[in-house]
């Protein structure tokens, strides 16, 4: 299969639906909100450019925003617990079925992505703010069968 999976999901207007979508499920949810006490409305566009480049499009959360040490670096101090992570990935599924319904192998192939980003945004969150994670190496890419790099 030749197509990105940022194709796939409708490009960066799929993106900013699909964020859209899921904050709005995660700021009405009382486990999360302490969580996402400093939420602002830039993070929503973060995430979809973030989520652009890791599908395959445009590099511009490395050219913009800091690139993957950045995106790990937002993640310090915030102490998710499982229960925090199950919740988030719920509404997560619940944004992918609204934004991109009927289907279901897409929306499985991106919770795969969530699924293993989230463990990875969990277990940075146990490290205190400021802690120096050295180099994590270039953001991930992701395509129809997992993990490209
Ligand atoms: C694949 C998994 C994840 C991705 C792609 C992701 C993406 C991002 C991005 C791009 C930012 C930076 C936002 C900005 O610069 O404004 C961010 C910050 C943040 N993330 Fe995540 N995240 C993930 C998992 C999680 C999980 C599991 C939680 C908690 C349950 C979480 C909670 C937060 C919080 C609280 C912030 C900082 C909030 C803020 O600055 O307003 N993230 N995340």
């Amino acid at each position: 299969m030749d197509s990105s999976l940022y194709d796939d999901v409708g490009g960066l207007d799929g993106l900013q639906r699909l964020s859209k979508a899921f904050y709005d499920r995660v700021l009405a949810d009382e486990l999360l909100v302490p969580v996402f006490a400093h939420f602002t409305p830039t993070h929503l566009d973060h995430v979809a450019i973030w989520l652009t480049e890791v599908f395959g499009g445009p590099a511009d959360f490395t050219a913009r925003l800091g690139g993957h040490q950045a995106l790990l670096r937002s993640h310090l101090g915030l102490g998710i617990r499982d229960e925090h992570r199950q919740r988030w990935l719920d509404h997560m599924a619940d944004a992918i079925n609204e934004v991109l319904p009927g289907r279901p192998e897409l929306a499985r192939t991106l919770m795969d992505y969530f699924d293993w980003g989230t463990a990875i945004a969990q277990d940075v969150s146990q490290n205190p703010v400021g802690t120096d994670l050295g180099d994590p190496g270039p953001t991930p890419r992701w395509g129809h069968q997992g993990l490209v790099h």
